[in-house]
């Protein structure tokens, strides 16, 4: 039986949209997205023209549609954005390699400049390396936090005002569980924001927060988008694991689920009186952190000292113990200094 455009344009239908069950047809279905992404941009104020934004291309799914949709937008609708690529080779053998040539593909494909990043420069050490110290099961906490800081160095090296990453509805749902099921309500409230890093970092959108992750694939799908679609080669974040299964339990049984997730994410407010963490500077690095020394250069240290699980898990004594030690060295140079004169 022939399905017809519930739109009415008369065209066949070939696909049910997940997030509505609509029967589309193809090209009122990439009007569907794309003109949604644009209400995301547009209604909430997310670029301002003359913005040079960096697209954190890793070559998957999300990040290719997203290079490919703000390039149609911008040029469609006049933001006035200047767009480059910018990827973080995390040094993962048989998966960021492969997903690199994936994005040197679309940067000559979609004509946009691409900068490469990679951790061995910045951090002295690939992830091949990380895994071989800590094992598979904690490397997801070095790789996390060590990308989104590489995201942010890159963007700043390249003057970028603003970062865009693929995050998308069903990424946003996951962290919003994860926040409320840890009890961690500052990320609880921050993960719903449209624009995050106001706190010092540079700003970060995700302009897929209401796009669902089965219509992005479905979009790259009919577009003929190039991407590499293999997981990661070492453990998925167990947790998030956890989290990403009840989403896709919850979108089986109902559609809507994920859109309601963040909904209702969206509406909580921290009541009055809550102390939350307060953001400074790394007194090693510079960058953003809640602590005196940020959770990258604690995992660093631990890596640089041959104790690589130092600061998993409980990272207050990790810091505690890294700064006792600094005390101490302080304190025996002040000695020298004064034994000297
Ligand atoms: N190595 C990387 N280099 C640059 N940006 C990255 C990298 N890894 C992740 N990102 C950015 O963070 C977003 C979310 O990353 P995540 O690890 O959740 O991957 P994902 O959901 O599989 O996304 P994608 O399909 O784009 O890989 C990506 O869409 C991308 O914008």
């Amino acid at each position: 039986m022939v399905v017809f455009c519930s739109t009415g344009c008369g065209s066949t239908a070939v696909l049910k949209r997940p997030k509505t069950d609509d029967a589309l047809c193809k090209n009122c279905f990439f009007w569907a997205f794309e003109t949604e992404v644009h209400h995301t941009i547009t209604s909430t104020k997310m670029f301002q023209p003359g913005q040079l934004v960096a697209i954190g291309a890793s070559g998957g799914k999300d990040s290719t549609v997203l290079a490919y949709v703000l390039k149609h937008l911008n040029e469609k609708y006049n933001y006035g954005l200047k767009l480059v690529l910018l990827s973080i080779d995390e040094g993962i053998t048989g998966y960021r390699d492969d997903s690199l040539e994936s994005v040197k593909r679309n940067q000559e494909e979609y004509n946009i400049p691409l900068t490469v990043l990679s951790y061995k420069d910045l951090y002295g050490w690939t992830m091949d390396d990380i895994v071989k110290q800590v094992g598979r099961k904690n490397n997801c906490t070095f790789c996390g936090v060590f990308r989104r800081q590489a995201l942010d160095r890159g963007a700043v090296l390249l003057k970028c005002d603003i970062i865009a990453t693929g995050h998308n509805a069903d990424d946003v749902a996951e962290t919003i569980l994860m926040n409320l099921l840890r009890g961690d309500i500052a990320r609880l409230q921050r993960c719903t924001f449209h624009i995050t890093g106001s706190d010092g970092s540079l700003p970060r959108v995700k302009p897929f927060k209401y796009a669902y992750e089965k219509e992005i694939v479905l979009y790259a799908y009919f577009k003929k988008l190039d991407y590499f679609a293999t997981e990661c080669v070492y453990a998925p974040d167990a947790y998030r694991g956890h989290a990403r299964a009840l989403v896709k339990d919850l979108e089986a049984l109902r559609s809507t689920s994920i859109i309601d997730i963040i909904h209702a994410g969206e509406q909580l407010a921290i009541k009055d009186g809550v102390k939350l963490p307060k953001q400074g500077l790394c007194s090693s690095c510079g960058y953003v952190s809640s602590n005196i020394i940020c959770k990258a250069c604690v995992l660093l240290e631990g890596l640089n000292r041959g104790r690589p699980k130092l600061a998993i898990g409980k990272s207050n004594k990790a810091l505690a113990e890294l700064l006792a030690e600094r005390l101490q060295n302080a304190a025996s140079i002040k000695t020298t200094i004064q034994d000297q004169f």
